[in-house]
């Protein structure tokens, strides 16, 4: 009957008649199921029948629980006396909201948490509480708005899954409920990540868990985003779904949780931020973490938080990264770097590392010529540009690896939390403190130990030392033993003779590199002018640097500006940087915060996308973090073309070849079997080899603490430097090593 009426209705608005609806006295609509057409109301039943039902059930609850009325006639009961007494219970601990002592708290089990979640925390090995947990779900569960603060690895996620879970719990939600909390994550894989946490500690609770991301079917999505009650996405894909999918409904949504705020906004996600919120409703909770405190972060804090407590656990801590941590630098010229890695993992060809780039096609080509080089340990790469499978297999793939190197880009920086990773790498230097601090999050986490090293060229170390100094990062330089680097540049070489496509990636790399760092919006740390480029092009394998039609264009206005002021040198050095900046800021939007004003949907999306695209070129690979799709990386280029106010590349009257960063679209692992890249002794060189020495060294005697290997070398000055020079060479004996060269 239900069936034969809405057939009929929709053949007659098909027809454009109003329609007529017959047979549904009696309350028979309340029979329709979660998603069908609803014919008096002119909408989908799902909400509104799922509403009545769950608000006349309250009633009926309520008088049970306040007036000790028993208002069901016999037989028409559904729900039984046991769930009755489960509500009121419940109901009981929710509206007293007993004060949580955060001082007595140092397990779980010493929060009012419901069985099911805590069942699913120790089936999980999870008891004692982080110093981040005990501060920040306390007072999540007495209902107040959050915004938490703590180092890398500190156990923010479980902060804010135990609140929603016992959440939707304590309202007894069902998935007739609908959408009940909303997780949101800047990148496609810590999204991923948050989901397996929620999977694992919410098991043994009923609810529906969704993940949202882009790179997958939006379609399939839509048929079942309804009954999600824990959407966990991505903020682009998110506002996807509230444009397009009929069926996504917000309207009830009980806590919002904003993780890796700051990212969000880095990535240029301001305005889709806005609008996000100003579709959900007003009566919410909301909790917002976050590793790193900026100003962005306590502008959306201004905007989405009521009255929010703040927690900033290492707020007077000493140093902003963890204990364990231990963190050197190195300076080393821009040709050398490659040699630097190369030696660098062969002497550590039994630990886990990762090791972050400034873009993806610099990511694409030394994975590739890294894989051909076979360093004697596998090696993965995670970029942006990858299909979200195979994003997906290599995370993956990484975490399950004992002893591996992934090449990255700032999209593992934040938030991932990849098991017993013992070294970061970063091989150019970061945008900011900032994402050092993040990047460097992915080891020592939760007690463990781990060790950074920060890679600098000569012109950068002076002003991000003293950044790092500013943000409390204790780090120490180290030197490169100049005995144990190995030259691989003649192998490069010799690669790219043999594979023009090879060759591309390494020009393309090139380009990328420098690109990246023009656009650093930190001209004292950065400044592309004062690269070696042909050096740098030799050191990647290409016999002559490609020619970079933005760098000519930039010098050319350089120029151009210096001849018209004839002024004295130094005023003219002034202006050239002034010119820089303004070329920047008239073409790189900065992705800073503005929550005023409504913003529509679409024409925010919009916005973002091209901020994306912006951002790509800005930070280190960003849009790739976005997680967009080839297509819209295509945008990138054209961005970028503009920002650079490159002319329309016309026939080429030059024999030299022009470079731009266009995006290859191309998965980089196609036609190589990457993962496959195991810890054989490929050359025989890996029994020569282990037992070699490291290549920096580091004496107990000049760095006071331990000695890492026969690698570093602490400094404190001119005086020191050359005698840890000397130490180096005297003090390398095979004796002192291990198997992985420390
Ligand atoms: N109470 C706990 N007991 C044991 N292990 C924990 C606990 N809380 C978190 N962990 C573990 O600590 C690690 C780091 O946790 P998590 O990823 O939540 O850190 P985070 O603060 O979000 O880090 P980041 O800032 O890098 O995102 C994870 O491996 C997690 O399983």
């Amino acid at each position: 009957m239900v069936g034969r009426a809405v057939g009929g209705a929709r053949r007659q608005r098909s027809r454009g008649q109003q329609p007529q609806f017959r047979g549904f006295g009696g309350g028979d609509w309340t029979a329709l199921e979660p998603g069908q057409w609803h014919p008096r109301a002119g909408d989908f039943v799902v909400k509104r029948a799922a509403r009545r039902r769950r608000r006349r059930r309250r009633k009926r609850l309520k008088q049970v629980v306040t007036r000790g009325v028993w208002p069901f006639s016999p037989g028409s009961v559904d729900i039984s006396v046991l769930e009755i007494a489960h509500v009121c219970l419940h109901r009981r601990r929710t509206t007293d909201k007993p004060s949580i002592n955060a001082s007595e708290i140092q397990r779980f089990s010493d929060f009012p948490l419901s069985k099911k979640t805590l069942k699913g925390l120790q089936e999980s090995q999870y008891r004692v509480v982080t110093e981040i947990q005990r501060q920040t779900i306390g007072l999540a569960l007495q209902g107040k708005d959050v915004l938490g603060a703590a180092k890398t690895g500190s156990g923010k996620t479980l902060a804010f899954i135990v609140p929603a879970l016992e959440l939707l719990y304590r309202q007894q939600w069902t998935s007739a409920d609908g959408l009940g909390v909303l997780i949101i994550s800047p990148t496609r894989e810590l999204a991923y990540q948050t989901f397996k946490v929620l999977r694992k500690v919410g098991k043994n609770h009923e609810f529906s868990a969704g993940l949202i991301i882009g790179g997958k079917d939006l379609k399939e999505e839509s048929e079942r985003i309804h009954h999600i009650n824990m959407l966990i996405c991505t903020p682009g894909r998110l506002l996807q779904h509230m444009d397009e999918t009929s069926y996504f409904y917000a309207s009830d949504l009980q806590m919002l949780i904003l993780d890796e705020a700051d990212r969000i906004l880095d990535m240029g996600f301001a305005d889709t931020m806005n609008a996000i919120i100003e579709n959900l409703p007003k009566k919410r909770q909301t909790l917002l973490f976050s590793a790193t405190q900026t100003k962005s972060v306590k502008d959306l804090a201004r905007l989405s938080l009521k009255d929010p407590e703040y927690v900033w656990v290492h707020e007077k801590a000493k140093f902003s990264t963890p204990a364990t941590l231990d963190q050197n630098y190195v300076v080393c010229e821009l040709q050398q770097k490659v040699n630097m890695l190369y030696s660098f993992l062969r002497t550590h060809l039994k630990k886990k590392s990762i090791v972050f780039f400034a873009s993806c096609k610099e990511v694409q080509y030394l994975f590739r010529v890294f894989c051909k080089l076979q360093p004697g340990l596998p090696v993965l790469a995670l970029h942006g540009k990858q299909q979200q499978m195979k994003r997906m297999e290599v995370y993956t793939c990484f975490v399950r690896k004992k002893a591996a190197v992934l090449f990255a880009t700032d999209i593992a920086a934040r938030g991932l939390d990849f098991p017993a990773v013992n070294w970061v790498i970063q091989f150019d230097c970061p945008e900011d403190a900032n994402t050092y601090i993040h990047r460097v999050g992915r080891t020592a986490r939760y007690k463990e130990g781990g060790e950074a090293l920060l890679v600098l060229l000569p012109s950068e170390e002076k002003g991000m030392v003293e950044q790092l100094a500013q943000r409390k990062v204790p780090i120490s330089e180290i030197k490169i033993n100049p005995e144990k680097l190995t030259d691989i540049q003649k192998r490069l070489q010799a690669f790219l003779a043999q594979d023009q496509e090879l060759k591309e990636k390494a020009q393309r790399c090139f380009v990328s590199y420098l690109r990246s760092v023009y656009l650093m919006k930190n001209k004292e740390v950065f400044d592309v002018f004062k690269l070696p480029l042909a050096e740098y092009a030799l050191s990647l394998g290409l016999a002559m640097a490609p020619r970079v039609r933005f760098l000519q264009r930039v010098q050319k206005q350089l120029c151009a500006n210096e001849t018209a002021s004839g002024t004295d040198q130094l005023e003219e050095t002034e202006q050239n940087e002034n010119a820089l900046t303004l070329v920047n800021e008239e073409t790189v939007e900065k992705c800073g915060t503005n929550f005023s004003g409504k913003t529509s949907v679409n024409k925010t999306k919009e916005k973002q996308r091209r901020k994306e695209a912006e951002e790509c070129s800005v930070s280190s690979g960003s849009a790739e973090e976005s997680g967009e799709s080839e297509d819209e990386s295509k945008e990138v280029s054209e961005e970028e073309e503009k920002e650079v106010h490159v002319p329309n590349k016309g026939p080429n009257s030059e024999s030299m070849q022009f470079f731009e960063d266009d995006d290859d679209d191309e998965d980089d692992t196609e036609g190589l079997d990457l993962l496959t890249v195991k810890q054989r002794d490929v050359f025989g060189v890996e029994a020569k080899d282990n037992p070699a020495p490291g290549i920096f060294w580091q004496p107990p005697a000049v760095g006071g603490a331990c000695c890492c290997g026969e690698l570093l070398v602490k400094k404190k000055g001119e005086a020191l430097e050359n005698v840890s020079l000397l130490l180096v060479r005297a003090q390398v004996s095979p004796s002192t090593r291990d198997e992985n060269g420390k």
